[in-house]
């Protein structure tokens, strides 16, 4: 009696024990597989790379971010052409780069890349080359430099709310955190460009670091979720209240969805003639012929609104706070780039248009070293070419195989960036040539098919809100060192080793005109 018991209960365990046996046999086959029969096993690099996205896993999940580094000191012994991972090849050689981020071809991107960050709705996390054309269509015109010129006056605007928020903190002893008061800036700004509606965080008392919370917290998620794609859609599917319970830091993300989801549903229902006076790149989507009524639902137009607030919002922040860092610790760089704003724009109160400030050569140095040092974005984002092989010196890349280029490692590059940690805006300021060959290695908005689709604006900010803080006041810092700015991990966006704490500064007085 008892015997036969034991076998009825053994059973399942029999059967979970030779699932279990299946399971690690089927692992086995596919290292097997990916090491010796997959088109990219004669390809350099460590074994376990190829072996296992684990290998990735551990240097950006559990190291946080450092998978960045570890690329560097393996190309350093495998060469320039590595396997990174089971499906993709890294490349460093910036002669290189303008053959994978190209603008002729078909080029997508993998979807282990996108939808760790994206559900592939926006336009940034479509894979197919074709569909993201279209998508990318209907955004273009709304980010062209014709369109930020004539939207300017909103950054001005917000730029100067800022620093009248800013200057009654002169003296007080008071430290701010910059990343944050930069984030309500940009958060504002792209919000008010995007989607015509005010978020209103220059108007709340204080300056917080939600955001710069909020963004590193995606960069966790998203290196978890490239090594267990299951990961985004399960969060995905869980109710906004344990969402909130398991990390208080998305709630600005979450009140996006919401905000974005509403102002859909009222542009769906509004006539177009209606929102003229105020274009928003939502009713563009919706205004646009090319897209068929599938591009159009709420939820599609919320996430491509969403996705916008997202790369507008960290990116431009954390260049102006690395811009701010760099010239309170260089004073001599500081009043040489004043004096050329004054040149043009004697008095702040009366701004100038950003076409004119882009004009000063220094100031565009400047500009050009933070976002060379602060890269805006760090992710690694691999690019493949769907219907050819690629080749690369004596290499031949299979059709479709991911392949990527760092880009700071294109920023950190000795041999083109002598001293690269240095902020030296004279690098700039050499011969035509000199500086056609720096630009081929600056590469902060990407390039080709998939670059940035804010650059214009990010520009315009950028010019604007540093004008602004340089005339207007004098700034310190406080209890700020380089490492709460210089890059120590890849979190998609950069993270400095103190990054918990901040760039904080005080505002030690205010110019008076
Ligand atoms: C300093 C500021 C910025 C930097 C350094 C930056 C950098 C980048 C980079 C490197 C990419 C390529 C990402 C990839 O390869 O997957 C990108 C894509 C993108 N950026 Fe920016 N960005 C900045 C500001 C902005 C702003 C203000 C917007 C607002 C519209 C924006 C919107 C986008 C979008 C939508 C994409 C995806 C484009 C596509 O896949 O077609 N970015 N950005």
């Amino acid at each position: 009696m008892s015997s036969t018991g034991g076998e009825i209960q053994a059973s399942p365990y029999k059967a979970l024990l030779a699932l279990f046996c299946l399971w690690i046999l089927q692992c086995v086959v596919k290292v097997i597989y990916r090491l010796y029969f997959h088109p990219l096993a004669r390809f350099p690099g460590p074994k376990l790379a190829a072996a296992s996205f684990l290998y990735e896993g551990y240097y950006d999940v559990i190291k946080r971010g450092k998978y960045v580094h570890r690329i560097e000191e393996m190309h350093g012994q495998y060469g320039p052409i590595i396997r990174i991972n089971p499906q993709e090849l890294h490349v460093y050689d910036p002669t290189f780069y303008d053959s994978v981020y190209s603008g002729s071809g078909k080029w997508e991107k993998p979807s282990y890349h996108v939808h760790s960050i994206d559900q592939g709705v926006s336009a940034f996390g479509t894979v197919d080359h074709d569909h993201h054309r279209l998508r990318r269509g209907a955004l273009n015109k709304f980010y062209s430099k014709q369109k930020v010129n004539a939207l300017q006056h909103v950054i001005q605007n917000l730029a100067n709310k800022l620093c009248d928020k800013l200057e009654p903190y002169c003296n007080t002893g008071t430290p701010i955190d910059f990343e944050g008061a930069f984030g309500d800036f940009t958060l504002d700004a792209i919000a008010e460009y995007t989607i015509d509606s005010n978020m209103g965080l220059l108007e709340r008392d204080g300056f917080d670091g939600d955001l710069r919370k909020t963004f590193r917290g995606l960069g966790e998620v998203g290196h978890i979720a490239k090594i267990f794609p299951w990961v985004m859609t399960f969060l995905n599917s869980l109710p906004k209240w344990l969402l909130l319970a398991a990390n208080p830091n998305i709630k600005v993300l979450l009140d996006w969805d919401d905000t974005c989801l509403r102002i859909a549903h009222h542009l769906l229902r509004t006539n177009p003639d209606e929102t003229k006076e105020h274009p928003t790149v939502l009713r563009e989507i919706i205004a646009d012929p090319d897209l068929g009524a599938s591009e159009k639902t709420p939820k599609r137009l919320m996430f491509e609104a969403k996705t916008l607030l997202n790369a507008g919002t960290g990116t431009v922040a954390w260049t102006l706070t690395t811009a701010i860092w760099y010239l309170t610790a260089n004073p001599d760089i500081r009043a040489r780039l004043r004096a050329e704003i004054l040149t043009v724009m004697p008095d702040p109160r009366k701004p100038v248009k950003f076409q004119e400030l882009e004009q000063l050569p220094y100031f565009t140095a400047v500009l050009k070293e933070s976002l060379r040092l602060g890269y805006g974005a760090t992710l690694r984002s691999a690019r493949a070419a769907p219907d050819r092989a690629l080749q690369y010196k004596d290499w031949t890349i299979p059709p479709g195989t991911p392949v990527s280029i760092t880009i700071s490692h294109m920023h950190h590059n000795p041999d083109v960036f002598p001293d690269p940690m240095r902020f030296n805006p004279e690098r700039w300021l050499g011969d035509p040539e000199e500086r056609h060959r720096l630009e081929r290695s600056f590469v902060p908005f990407s390039r080709g098919t998939r670059n940035c689709l804010g650059s214009n604006l990010a520009w315009c900010e950028l010019y604007i809100m540093v004008s602004q803080c340089v005339l207007r006041m004098d700034l310190e810092p406080f209890e700020t060192t380089l490492e709460h700015v210089e890059m120590y991990s890849d979190m998609i966006v950069s993270e400095p080793k103190r990054w918990k704490e901040g760039p904080r500064f005080l505002v030690k007085s205010v110019i008076n005109y």
